[in-house]
């Protein structure tokens, strides 16, 4: 199984809070080892993109807080000092291997809205194709949760990243050897998980709090992390970041942490779709249900509810089934809903086209 993971060519590389401080600041040995292990991976003709965590807790530091930042606006003003002390440290590492970086700050809204995502491709190839790493984090200063716009937790944003810059493997870096069947904190008779299958209720049970003060995720957002790459086609690794020379030893089959299996290899644009918080939701009925099943466009008469506002080429869910791209906005769907494709124009006045979403603009969540 582990065998696949040698052919992967491009790897997203996430490194956790706990991994990267140490008392009163930044673990600068750590990171060197990283910077090593991910500068040999490109030299073994891989591609590496690296999300780093750590920019909340290296400021607090910086400023001398010692206990979890929880208000918002001192979280955005550590985060605004602290990630230049992270980019200024993984330069100086990576300069050691005549590496170069780039630091690219997201938001959820940047990799939800297709034109931002599109310009973040396009620059992330190009990085990309300039041997460059590019290392993400969360923009914290301006996202905020309130406003859909924060992932809160850089597993996900890592996993969302894999997904839409199509990479083969992500490996998640923490402080534990992998994932416990119980929270090692409490239970001393948790043992490791080699392979996940499948993610189920019964593996998302076995997720407990946090480890260390700074971090924000704990075991839960990194299952749900592996859950979104795995459907996106992308296997994961969850590892202790402190094991020897751990990346390279992943990328060569060995039997480290826990490996969750990859789902089916969906196409780019399914995988956005997929992967894109819905705007909105179109309740369809039993019918429209089966059509859709049976590869069939989605039409306005199936239509029996619009929830949410939101405009054409934006990505809603259908019932609680499936995501999809509509091409018609919140306000046309709701005068269109019911009616027979051939009265289109005369309700809205102008008319596109019949189908509301084709086939290819449909992704099933199941
Ligand atoms: N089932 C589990 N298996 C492994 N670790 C778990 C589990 N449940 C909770 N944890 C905790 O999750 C921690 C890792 O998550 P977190 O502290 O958020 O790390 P990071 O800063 O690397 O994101 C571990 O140190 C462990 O204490
Ligand atoms: N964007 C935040 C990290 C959020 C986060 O998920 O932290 P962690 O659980 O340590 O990976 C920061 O740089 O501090």
């Amino acid at each position: 199984m582990r065998d696949a993971l040698r052919k992967a060519n491009r790897i997203v590389v996430k490194i956790g809070t706990n991994l990267l401080a140490r008392d009163g600041g930044l673990d600068v040995e750590a990171m060197g080892r990283f910077c090593d292990q991910v500068a040999s991976l490109l030299q073994a003709g891989k591609q590496v993109l690296l999300v780093s965590s750590g920019a909340i807790g290296m400021g607090a530091m910086e400023l001398g807080i010692e206990s979890r930042v929880t208000e918002i606006r001192m979280r955005q003003a550590c985060a605004a000092i602290g990630q230049p002390l992270l980019m200024h440290q993984y330069r100086e590492c990576f300069a050691d291997h005549g590496v170069t970086i780039a630091q690219v700050l997201i938001t959820r809204y940047v990799l939800n809205n297709r034109r931002t995502y599109l310009n973040l491709q396009a620059s992330v190839e190009t990085l990309l194709s300039l041997n460059v790493v590019p290392i993400f984090n969360e923009n914290d200063s301006i996202a905020v949760d309130e406003i859909n716009l924060a992932f809160g937790d850089n597993d996900r944003l890592s996993a969302m990243v894999a997904s839409k810059i199509d990479a083969d493997l992500l490996i998640i870096l923490t402080d534990i050897d992998g994932l416990y069947d119980g929270d090692p904190k409490n239970d001393p008779h948790a043992r490791r998980i080699a392979v996940v299958p499948k993610i189920t209720d019964e593996v998302f049970s076995w997720a407990g709090t946090p480890g260390s003060t700074f971090s924000t995720g704990g075991m839960k957002t990194k299952l749900l992390a592996a859950e979104i790459a795995a459907s996106a086609g992308c296997s994961i690794v969850l590892a202790h970041g402190n094991e020897k020379n751990v990346l390279p030893r992943i990328c060569e089959g060995e039997d480290i942490g826990t490996l969750f299996l990859a789902g089916k290899r969906l196409s780019a644009r399914n995988r956005w779709i997929l992967n894109s918080a819905p705007r909105g939701t179109i309740w369809i009925d039993e019918g429209a249900v089966s059509a859709l099943r049976r590869h069939k466009s989605l039409l306005p008469p199936g239509i029996v509810g619009v929830e949410g506002f939101f405009d054409s080429g934006e990505v809603v869910a259908i019932n609680d089934i499936a995501k999809a791209v509509t091409a018609f906005d919140s306000e046309e769907l709701r005068k269109l809903m019911g009616h027979h494709t051939a009265d289109i124009t005369s309700i809205i006045g102008s008319k596109r086209r019949d189908e509301v979403s084709l086939p290819e603009d449909i992704v099933f969540l199941d």
